[in-house]
C-alpha cells in the first residue's frame, strides 16, 4: 500500500463521485462473471466452479495500475489499510484452506516481508490457525507501526511461535507442509536483499524435490511470487515456482507466467467503480466466498481422491428407539450445520425390465406414514413406480460424513395433498410443473419459455391455477433404515433398523411393527444383552 495519499485524490472533487452514485448502470457490466456457464449460480465452492473459469480472460494489472488502485482505494473509496489486510490475509487463508486440507497439510511456515504483503502473511497465519492448521512465523524485518505490532501481539497471543531466520532449518522439507510466501508484493524492485535472498533460496532448494518424489511441502505466494519481477514474472526462469498463488484485488501481469496447480483470486473488495475505471474483468465469487479459482483445476487421480472421515462415534446406545425419530434428529442437525438442500434424496426405481434408475428428488415431508415427494405421474420414476411399487431413498451429508438409506414400497398420496401440496408452491414452480412435461423430448427450450409466458399471462390476474392431472406426490413407507456415519480409516458405523415378524406374523402398519420390534429388542436385550433390530456393521469400504 502507499499510505500517503496522492494530491489529486485528496482534491475536494471525487474523480469517482459519478459512478459511485450511479453503480448499478455502468460499473456492473465490469463484475459480470466472464465466462459464466449457467450452472455457475448453482455452486457454493469456487472448486465447483474451477472449470469454468479461463484465466486468459481475467484482466491483469501493470505494477502501476495496482498501486493506483491501491491509492485509490484507501483515500476517495474510504478504506483503511487495516480493513484491507484483513480481507486479503482471510482470502490468503480461505484459498489455501480449499486446496490443501489442514487433515494433511497442517504445518504452515508464513514468511513475512516488511510491506503489506508481509501484513497480509501475519493475517492469514492467524487464520489459519483458527482453521485448524498449526502456523509459525518467520517475520525477520519488522515494522514498528501499531498495524504491524498489533498483529504480532494477537499472533503471540495464540502461542503462534516467531521463528528467526537462524532458528529455521536449512532444509524446510521435513519440518513444514505449507510455505506462505509473503515476503514481497507489487512493490518489489530489483533483487531481493538479506535475509530474504537467502531464505528465497531455501525454497528454491525445494524444487530438487520434485525430481526425487519425495513429499516436500509446497509453496503459497501471496499476490506475487517473491523475487519474480511483478510484471515481467520469473526473468531467466531462476525464481520460486509456487504450487499457489493467491492474487489479490486482481491479477498482476507476472501471474501470466505462473503455471503451478492452483491459482486464487482473492480480494474480494473491489468497488464497481475501480473496476469501471481500469475497465477490470474479473470472476464472480461463488456465494459468500472471499476466494475464487482462477484458471483450470488441476488434473486429479480420481483413485486417489479419499476423505479421512472425522466424527463422533454412532454407538447404539445413542440411537433413538424410533428410526423416524433417529432420521428428524440427523436432519435437523443437518439444517443446523448449514448445509445446502438436505432434503435433497437420490430416489431409486427399477421398472419391470429390472433395470435400476436413480435421480435426485426433494423430500417436501416425512411423518410416521412416510417420506413424501412430489413429481410428474407421467416421468420415467412414475412409469418405474407403477410397474414396481419398490424404492430407495438415499440422503448423503457432507460436511456431516452422514448417509442414510430408507427402502420400501411407494404410493401415491391423496389428491387432496397433492392438491394442497401444489397451491402451497411459488406460482412460478406451479406453471413450471404444468409446462414441463417431464422425461418427454422436446424440439428445444424455447418451447418451455413460450409455454410458460403464455400461462403467466394467462394467471396474471393471480386467478387459481388448477393443478394438472397428471401431477402429484408418493409417500415411501419404510421397510429398512440404515444409517451411517463415516469414520476413520474406513471403520465406519452402520446401523440398521429392519423390521421383524412378531410370532410369523408382520402387522400391516410398519410402524406399530417397529414399536413392537424396540419392545420385543428391550425384552431381548434384557435377557441375553443383544440387541436384535439394530445391527451395527463396521464395514470396509
Ligand atoms: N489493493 C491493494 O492494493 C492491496 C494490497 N495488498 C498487499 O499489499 C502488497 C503491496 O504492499 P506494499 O506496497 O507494502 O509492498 P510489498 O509488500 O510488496 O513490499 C514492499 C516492501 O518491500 C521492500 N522491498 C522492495 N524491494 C525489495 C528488495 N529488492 N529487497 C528487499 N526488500 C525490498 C520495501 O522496502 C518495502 O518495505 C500487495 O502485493 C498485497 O500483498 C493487500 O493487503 C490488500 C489489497
Ligand atoms: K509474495
Amino acid at each position: 500500500y502507499h499510505y500517503n495519499t496522492s494530491p489529486a485524490i485528496k482534491s475536494t472533487c471525487n474523480p469517482f463521485s459519478p459512478l459511485v452514485s450511479n453503480q448499478s448502470s455502468s460499473s456492473s457490466v465490469f463484475l459480470r462473471p466472464v465466462s459464466a456457464p449457467a450452472i455457475r449460480a448453482f455452486c457454493s465452492k469456487s472448486d465447483a466452479m474451477s472449470s469454468a473459469q479461463n484465466s486468459d480472460s481475467v484482466s491483469h494489472l501493470t505494477q502501476r495500475e495496482a498501486a493506483e488502485i491501491d491509492e485509490t482505494l484507501m483515500g476517495p473509496l474510504g478504506f483503511s489499510v487495516d480493513q484491507l489486510m484483513e480481507l486479503a490475509g482471510l482470502s490468503v487463508a480461505t484459498s489455501i484452506a480449499e486446496a490443501y486440507k489442514a487433515s494433511e497439510y497442517d504445518r504452515v511456515l508464513a514468511i513475512c516481508g516488511p510491506g503489506n504483503n508481509g501484513g497480509d502473511g501475519l493475517v492469514a497465519a492467524r487464520q489459519l490457525y483458527h482453521f485448524g492448521y498449526k502456523p509459525f512465523v518467520c517475520y525477520p524485518k519488522r515494522t514498528q507501526k501499531p498495524l504491524y505490532t498489533g498483529l504480532v501481539t494477537q499472533l503471540e497471543s495464540l502461542s503462534i511461535p516467531f521463528l528467526s531466520v537462524e532458528d529455521l532449518p536449512l532444509d524446510f522439507s521435513k519440518d513444514f507442509d505449507i510455505i506462505v510466501d509473503a515476503m514481497f508484493g507489487f512493490s518489489f524492485h530489483g533483487t531481493p536483499r538479506p535475509p530474504f535472498d537467502d531464505l528465497i533460496k531455501r525454497l528454491l532448494c525445494l524444487h530438487g524435490y520434485d525430481q526425487t518424489r519425495q513429499k516436500r511441502p509446497v509453496i503459497v505466494s501471496v499476490d506475487i511470487p517473491s523475487g519474480w519481477h511483478v510484471e515481467e514474472g520469473d526473468i531467466g526462469d531462476e525464481g520460486i515456482k509456487p504450487d499457489m498463488l493467491v492474487s489479490l484485488t486482481a491479477p498482476k501481469l507476472c501471474a501470466k507466467k505462473f503455471s503451478g496447480p492452483h491459482h486464487f483470486l482473492g480480494g474480494r473488495f473491489v468497488p464497481p467503480v475501480i473496476a469501471h475505471k481500469y475497465k477490470l474483468r474479473l470472476p464472480p465469487y461463488p456465494g459468500t466466498s472471499m476466494c475464487v479459482r482462477i484458471g483450470k483445476a488441476p488434473s486429479v487421480d480420481i483413485s486417489a481422491l479419499r476423505e479421512n472421515y472425522i466424527s463422533p462415534e454412532f454407538l447404539e446406545e445413542q440411537v433413538e428407539s424410533d428410526p423416524i425419530n433417529q432420521f428428524r434428529k440427523w436432519f435437523d442437525d443437518a439444517i443446523a450445520a448449514g448445509l445446502r438442500e438436505p432434503n435433497a434424496m437420490a430416489l431409486s426405481t427399477v421398472g419391470k425390465d429390472g433395470k435400476p434408475s436413480s435421480r435426485m428428488v426433494l423430500l417436501k415431508g416425512v411423518d410416521r406414514d412416510g417420506f413424501v415427494w412430489y413429481t410428474n405421474y407421467e416421468s420415467r420414476k412414475a412409469c418405474e413406480l407403477c410397474e414396481n411399487p419398490h424404492a430407495s431413498l438415499l440422503f448423503y451429508w457432507d460436511g456431516l460424513n452422514r448417509q442414510v438409506r430408507v427402502e420400501g414400497s411407494v404410493e401415491k398420496v391423496s389428491d387432496e395433498e397433492s392438491e394442497q401440496y401444489f397451491h402451497s408452491r411459488p406460482r412460478g414452480s406451479q406453471i413450471g410443473a404444468i409446462v414441463s412435461k417431464q422425461s418427454s423430448v422436446i424440439p428445444g427450450r424455447h418451447v418451455l419459455y413460450q409455454q410458460y409466458k403464455e400461462l403467466e399471462e394467462k394467471f396474471s390476474d393471480w386467478s387459481l391455477i388448477p393443478k394438472p392431472e397428471f401431477w402429484g406426490g408418493y409417500r415411501l413407507k419404510p421397510e429398512l433404515f440404515e444409517f451411517w456415519q463415516g469414520q476413520t480409516s474406513r471403520l465406519h458405523d452402520r446401523l440398521q433398523y429392519s423390521p421383524q415378524e412378531i410370532n410369523g406374523k408382520r402387522d400391516g402398519n410398519f410402524l406399530v411393527l417397529l414399536k413392537k420390534v424396540l419392545l420385543c429388542w428391550k425384552c431381548e436385550a434384557s435377557i441375553n444383552k443383544t440387541p436384535q433390530p439394530i445391527k451395527r456393521v463396521l464395514m470396509m469400504i
